[in-house]
This record gives structure tokens, C-alpha cells and sequence, in this order.
């Protein structure tokens, strides 16, 4: 008789052609994508789901790991193969790695790994999410260690360290985990023996062009800034005419509290936050003033601000037309904008792009550390990677003072709004000081363009919170833009 051992052997020349079997799972994919946190399509309707590209990591004599990208089509006459014009374009890309394993005699699956069980040639084949597996956590750090690359129909990947010295775990034991919490790709954290821990990030939608994750962070890490973790490598993928970062490692700041944590704790017992707000400021000034130094600016003349209203205008009227509530303030958000046309704007730069407390790690040798350089998940990558103005980010951290507020009202019942004032004061107070005062029409715009798509995303992913946004909303259109900073 057959030990669990020899059971669990996974004989690829008994399995039918990787191609086949990834056919297969394609439709598993198709019903376990939308349950997952970082699916950015949720409210569009059941995806169809074809293989883009794939190629095989690691095949061990029990299980293979696979990196697979996977192209979503949406709508009722989204599904894949040949429009009027030709083969259809997917809605979208994502990075899904997978461990095929033969589920008799294998390890239990981690919990939330398995997405199916294929009836293949040879018996059943069980194909778990490779992120949640250590096996397949070690063939995707594997990548980024060895510097090699991966090729497969469709797919070609490419590793490589950003800093040679670096502490990347090369041939040593190693422990990992899968991150959990809200997060809109996965990351995994990798410790070992004798080295500092290391934070892989694997992102999940895959747009055409350079990560500014990787870029951002790459450049302050390359300045030597404390303010943010050090980036140590990095891995690119490539699928038809698509190519982007697939992986980044990064220093792990261990059982550091982040910022979010700390702002609830704080305003729940109505504890001042003035101080940490202030530092906040002064540390995102310090992140802005090194970007400059290293990415550029250019002078926010009037085809500049004109392009940055024209989005602000174009986002609320998609916002309004799916979250019935933001429609009930379009005018007057609208009239808004317009006011911050005439007035002075800062030079645009590369910045953060999705600023708030959950991005910032309290770090107790460091201070503020920010983390997430990616930008809004919502907007097309090509967008995220042009200068774009400061007070977005100064913009998305008021928001988020506010929203701490919002929270602890939500859950807790406790009224924090005049916790949420001074903190926001002092945070602006902190980043003005370094980088002068911004005129408050044109911060206004920027928070009310950020609560339109704080609106839409809690409408999609945390209906519940919906109401967060909506009453800043509702404050910043009643106020109109001679208040201001919305408060
Ligand atoms: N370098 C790091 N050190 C410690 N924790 C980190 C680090 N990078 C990320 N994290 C944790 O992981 C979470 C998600 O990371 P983030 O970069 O925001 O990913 P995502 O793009 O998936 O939202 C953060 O909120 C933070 O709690
Ligand atoms: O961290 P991500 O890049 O995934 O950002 C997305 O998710 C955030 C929530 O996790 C969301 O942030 C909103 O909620 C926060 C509290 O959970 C709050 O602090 C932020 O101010 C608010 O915008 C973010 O908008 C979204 O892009």
C-alpha cells in the first residue's frame, strides 16, 4: 500500500499539460477572486477569468507552484474570446500564484488557501492560493533571492535586488506568513535567522508601467530617508504587452503599531493627539521635500491645475452616478472646485497618492515611518505615476484624522469631533511649517475630491462606513470653498 508519502508525489507525466490543467482552474478562480479583499472589481458583476500568461516557479516532487496571471472580463457580454473588433480586451490583470498539489496525503491547506479540486488525469488535483502556503511563499522569495528569472507562455518575470549589500534571506532557513488585515495586494513576511526581517509584497492588479511603490520608495530608500522602510529588491513581470513590478521587498518594522491604532486608542479615551499630529505633518513635509529633491517638480501653471480639476470634476461625476448620496452634493461640490481654479497651488512632484493613518507605522526609533507608495488602487497606474500635487497627500491625512473620528462615533458611540479639529490643525501646522501654507480653497478641492473617492470605495468595499465619508461630504459642500479646510 501506497504511503501518504509516495500519494501526495505530484508525477507531472501523469497530469495533462500545465496549460490544460490552469484552463481548468481558471473557472475556481473565477468564483474565489471576488471573495478575496484585494479584488478591486467587486460590484461589477461575476467575472469570466482566461489564463494571460503563466509560469512555473518551483516544480517539487509534491506540489508546483505557479505564477499565473489572470484576465478578468466583466459584464454581461464581457466574457472572454472574440468581440466585433477582434479578441476582446480584459477589464483587468491580476497576479494570482498558485501550489497544485494532490490533496490525498498533502499538508491540511493553510487557512483560506484552497480555491478548488480539479478531476485531472491521475486523480484529484487541489489548487490552493500560493500565498497562503509556505511552499509557495518559498518559490515566490525564492525568486527575489536568487536573482533568477521565470518563463512561461505568456509570462516572463524578472528579480533583482535594488541594494546588493542587502539582508535578503539567501540559502538560510526561513520562516514565513501571510500578512492579514485590509490590504489591497498581499504581502508576506519572511524571517530569518540572523537577518532582519523582510516584508515581500506581491501586487495583485497589474497595470502597464513602473510601480511607484517601488519607485518611491526605491528613490527615498536610495537618499538615505529614515522616514520610510528601506526597499531591497524587486521583481518585474511581463504578459503580452503589459509590464510592471510584480514583487517588492522591503524592510519589516516588527510589532510597531500603526498609525490608525494609535488614532483610535486616542480619540476613543479623548486623549490629545496634537503632538503625534504635528510630527505627522512634518515628517510627510520632510517625504515631500526629499521627493522633490530626487524625482523633480514641475510649476503648477494653469494647463496643470486645469488637468488635476478636469479629474476631480470627471471623478465625481462617476462617483455620483453609482453612490446615489454623492449625487445630492454634486453641484455644490462641483461649484467647489471651480472656486480652487483662481487661487496659487504648489508645485507638483511625485507623491504618496493614498495617505492616511493606516500607511504610517509609529516607530519607537524612528518616529513616523510612511509605508505604500502605490497611490489610489482605484486609478489607473499610468495616472498614479505623474506629478501630482502635495496637498492630496495632505489632503488624504486630514481625511483620515476625520475618519478616526468617524470610527470611534461608528463603533463606539463616543463623540471625537473636537479630537479630530486639533489634531487636523496641528498636522497642517506641522507640514506648513516646512512647506508653507496652502490656500484653503485649494486644499478644500482636494478633501472633498478625497471623500468623493473615500464614497466610492466604502460604497464597494465597507458599505457600513459609508457614512464616514458622506457626513464630511455633506460638512465640505454646506461650508462651500471660502471655509476651507473642511473640519
Ligand atoms: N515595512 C513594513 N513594516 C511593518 N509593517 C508593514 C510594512 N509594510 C507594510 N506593513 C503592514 O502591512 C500593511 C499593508 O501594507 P501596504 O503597503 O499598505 O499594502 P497594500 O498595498 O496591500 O495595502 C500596512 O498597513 C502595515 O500594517
Ligand atoms: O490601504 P489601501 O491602499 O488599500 O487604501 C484603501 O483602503 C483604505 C482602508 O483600508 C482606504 O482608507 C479609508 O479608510 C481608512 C480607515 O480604514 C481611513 O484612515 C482613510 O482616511 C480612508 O480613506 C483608502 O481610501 C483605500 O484607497
Amino acid at each position: 500500500m501506497a504511503d501518504a508519502r509516495s500519494t501526495a508525489l505530484l508525477d507531472m507525466t501523469l497530469l495533462p499539460p500545465l496549460e490544460e490543467v490552469l484552463d481548468l482552474a481558471a473557472a475556481q478562480l473565477a468564483a474565489w477572486m471576488p471573495n478575496q479583499r484585494w479584488y478591486a472589481h467587486k460590484g461589477a458583476g461575476a467575472p469570466q477569468v482566461e489564463v494571460a500568461g503563466w509560469a512555473p516557479l518551483r516544480i517539487a516532487p509534491d506540489h508546483a507552484t505557479v505564477l499565473l496571471v489572470a484576465a478578468v472580463h466583466l459584464g454581461d457580454s464581457g466574457g472572454a474570446g472574440t468581440g466585433p473588433t477582434g479578441p476582446r480586451e480584459p477589464d483587468a490583470l491580476y497576479q494570482i500564484p498558485l501550489v497544485l498539489r494532490r490533496p490525498e496525503g498533502a499538508p491540511a491547506p493553510e487557512e483560506g488557501a484552497e480555491i478548488g479540486v480539479l478531476a485531472v488525469s491521475g486523480g484529484p488535483l487541489r489548487v490552493d492560493d500560493a500565498t497562503r502556503d509556505a511552499d509557495g511563499r518559498a518559490a515566490l522569495v525564492a525568486t527575489l533571492v536568487s536573482g533568477d528569472g521565470a518563463a512561461g507562455p505568456g509570462l516572463s518575470l524578472a528579480s533583482h535586488r535594488t541594494r546588493p549589500g542587502s539582508p535578503l534571506p539567501l540559502g538560510r532557513a526561513m520562516r514565513s506568513r501571510v500578512l492579514a488585515g485590509e490590504q489591497s495586494n498581499t504581502s508576506l513576511i519572511i524571517e530569518t535567522e540572523g537577518t532582519s526581517p523582510l516584508i515581500v509584497k506581491l501586487l495583485r492588479v497589474l497595470q502597464d508601467g513602473e510601480n511607484p511603490d517601488a519607485v518611491l520608495q526605491g528613490a527615498l530608500t536610495a537618499q538615505g530617508s529614515a522616514h520610510v522602510p528601506a526597499v531591497v529588491g524587486a521583481a518585474t513581470v511581463r504578459t503580452g504587452a503589459m509590464r510592471t513590478h510584480a514583487l517588492v521587498a522591503q524592510e519589516f518594522l516588527p510589532q510597531v503599531e500603526d498609525a490608525w491604532r494609535v488614532a483610535l486608542r486616542l480619540a476613543r479615551a479623548g486623549e490629545d493627539f496634537t503632538a503625534p499630529a504635528r510630527a505627522l505633518g512634518t515628517t510627510l513635509a520632510e517625504v515631500h521635500r526629499d521627493l522633490a529633491a530626487a524625482l523633480g517638480t514641475v510649476a503648477a501653471d494653469e494647463g496643470a491645475v486645469r488637468a488635476v480639476l478636469a479629474q476631480m470634476h470627471r471623478r465625481l461625476a462617476q462617483v455620483a452616478a453609482e453612490v446615489e448620496q454623492v449625487a445630492a452634493h454634486r453641484e455644490r461640490l462641483a461649484a467647489l472646485l471651480d472656486t480652487a481654479a483662481g487661487q496659487t497651488w504648489p508645485a507638483m512632484q511625485r507623491i504618496h497618492g493614498d495617505l492616511h493613518l493606516g500607511q504610517v507605522l509609529a516607530s519607537p526609533e524612528r518616529g513616523w515611518v510612511l509605508l505604500d507608495f502605490e497611490g489610489e488602487p482605484l486609478r489607473p497606474l499610468a495616472e498614479r505615476a505623474l506629478p501630482d500635487s502635495p496637498l492630496r497627500d495632505v489632503a488624504g491625512m486630514l481625511r483620515s484624522l476625520d475618519y478616526a473620528a468617524g470610527a470611534v462615533a461608528l463603533e463606539h458611540g463616543v463623540d471625537a469631533g473636537s479630537w479630530a479639529a486639533d489634531a487636523r490643525a496641528a498636522f497642517l501646522e506641522g507640514w506648513a511649517a516646512e512647506a508653507g501654507t496652502p490656500a484653503p480653497a485649494v486644499l478644500a478641492a482636494f478633501e472633498a475630491d478625497k471623500a468623493v473617492y473615500e464614497a466610492l470605495y466604502e460604497s464597494r468595499q465597507r458599505p457600513d462606513w459609508l457614512p464616514i465619508p458622506l457626513a464630511a461630504l455633506e460638512r465640505i459642500s454646506a461650508r462651500g470653498a471660502g471655509a476651507g479646510s473642511a473640519g
